[in-house]
């Protein structure tokens, strides 16, 4: 057995709700796993923060697990990749390494009234063409800025040069090398606000618009390198970061223009290679940087649909329709069509490329034929056509037409889904053997930057399809069925009074 079948790399999965670590080997595959969930803090309606610590201690020890499951020492690790949840900010202290203020994680809403007033000073136009993002509160800028003004003593502490701010993966980083390292990577610093994805620069102009002093940033590294050791574990190198839509866009091996992927889980991300360039939406997504490897910068476009799979979680705990998230399929395969229902679920408004934090969700259509399984059937069609949108928003900003869409993300085992998301768009959808391609993803860019792999040519073997979609439908029925979705979602609009 070579070295490389010897050895093994080690991914970390920081998510929203879970910290996980996977240990893959040289063929890519999933050999252990571990995973924690830890504790949601919703201190005020809107509010939503995670305990840094725990994030830490929870990391450090589904990894410690992992590598314990597999009977493996830590030397027999070839590197570390961390992943993460993204644009959670946390501040803290230089000296004494103590959090000042939890973690506000990515869905915390606390800054939207700030947002609304920056809108009105009309910087909207620059902050895109600088940052590819919009002014919202999902993204990190407008987060530090509220520890910074609302901890007591904080700011004044920032600009004496005594705090850091970090992504979870800075954070994780400068844990694991005991405060020698403060890094992130560009996939990370491109969701703050901050960050010029054109000149690959922290933008002073905006660091004056957001308050924010130059001090607390992290230095900004490639997706694949060597950042530091993790002392605490065997002084792995840990060589590969990336946000986790990013990492699972390079699990995916979307690593050529207009490759796309699409990622179920509680919402959707949805992800296109766009090359060596930005491309500037035109239809309210997300430019962002895909990874960067040595001196190559990919960048790629994204939309988000807020409810996905939890479309499912609603019709399991609040319509107590199904008792697993596995049932669904089930019970919409009672029927053979959606009977004409179509259910917009808009429970916390409309994300891309839709924005409309008033919508609410809705079903239409209902006739005393009704049943549960219609409504099923019409809960896992929403999460596809809500994916439909943003396809059709990416071909018009891109002008590009994929060949494919690949995918993965816990609601994706639901075949019926899957195969109704072919149905609907223009080209097979692809379900690869290792669904885990987040974790995958950076254990990959860690591989890279040690030798363990030699290039993204090599990688591309550890890619398997498990199984391709193709669709069933006539396209006047694809036609019909979007009409009928896009009519339906233009009802639910701007409902919310509050
Ligand atoms: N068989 C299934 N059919 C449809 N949705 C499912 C199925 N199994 C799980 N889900 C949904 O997938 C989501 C969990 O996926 P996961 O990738 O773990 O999410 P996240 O990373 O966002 O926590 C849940 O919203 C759940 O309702
Ligand atoms: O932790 P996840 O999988 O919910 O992903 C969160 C995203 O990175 C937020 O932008």
């Amino acid at each position: 057995m070579g070295i490389k079948e010897e050895k093994y790399i080690l991914a970390m999965d920081q998510g929203t709700t879970s910290s996980r670590a996977i240990i893959f080997d040289h063929k890519g595959r999933s050999m252990a796993s571990a995973q924690k969930e830890f504790k949601q803090y919703y201190p005020k309606p809107g509010w939503i923060e995670h305990d840094p610590q725990e994030i830490w201690y929870t990391q450090v020890s589904v990894a410690a697990e992992a590598i314990a499951k597999m009977g493996i020492s830590e030397s027999a690790l070839a590197a570390i990749g961390i992943t993460n949840q993204r644009e959670t900010t946390i501040l803290w202290d230089k000296q004494t390494g103590k959090p000042v203020y939890n973690a506000i994680v990515w869905q915390d809403r606390r800054t939207s009234n700030y947002c609304d007033t920056l809108k009105e000073r009309g910087i909207q136009q620059k902050v895109r063409e600088k940052t590819g993002l919009v002014i919202d509160a999902y993204f990190s800028a407008t987060k530090i800025k509220w520890i910074l003004d609302n901890v007591e003593g904080v700011r004044e502490r920032a600009e004496a040069g005594h705090i850091l701010f970090g992504t979870v993966d800075s954070w994780l980083i400068w844990k694991f090398t005991n405060g020698k390292k403060h890094v992130t990577d560009v996939t990370n610093a491109s969701r703050t606000l901050l960050y010029n994805i054109n000149t690959l620069e922290w933008d002073m102009e905006l660091l004056e618009v957001f308050d924010i002093p130059e001090s607390i940033l992290p230095e900004v590294c490639s997706s694949s390198e060597v950042y530091g050791y993790a002392e605490s574990l065997g002084h792995v190198p840990i060589a590969g970061v990336a946000g986790d839509q990013q990492a699972a866009l390079f699990g995916q091996l979307c690593t050529e223009k207009g490759m796309v992927k699409n990622t179920y889980g509680t919402g959707c991300f949805l992800v296109m290679n766009t090359g060596s360039k930005p491309v500037p939406s035109q239809n309210n997504l997300l430019s962002t940087i895909a990874w960067k490897i040595g001196d190559r910068v990919d960048y790629a476009i994204e939309g988000s649909v807020f409810v996905g799979g939890a479309v499912v979680q609603w019709i399991r705990d609040g319509l107590h329709l199904i008792k697993d998230s596995a049932e669904i399929e089930r019970l919409a395969r009672t029927v053979d069509d959606n009977g004409g229902v179509y259910f917009v679920p808009a429970l916390t408004g409309l994300g891309a490329p839709h924005w409309d934090q008033y919508a609410r969700g809705m079903m239409i259509g209902l006739t005393r034929g009704t049943t549960a399984g219609h409504i099923a059937r019409a809960a896992l069609e929403s999460i596809c056509f809500q994916s439909l949108d943003l396809i059709k928003a990416m071909e018009a900003d891109t002008e590009l037409k994929p060949k494919e869409l690949r995918v993965d993300g816990g609601a994706v085992v639901n075949n019926l889904l899957i195969q109704f998301q072919s149905d609907i768009v223009d080209f097979p959808v692809v379900r690869p053997e290792t669904l885990e391609t987040t974790a995958l993803g950076v254990a990959q860019l860690a591989g890279l930057a040690v030798g363990y792999w030699e290039s993204i040519d090599e990688l591309k073997e550890n890619w398997r399809t498990e199984t391709v979609f193709e669709s069933k439908l006539a396209s006047e029925k694809q036609s019909y069925l979007y009409r009928k979705w896009t009519k339906a979602l233009e009802r639910c609009k701007e409902w919310a009074d509050d």
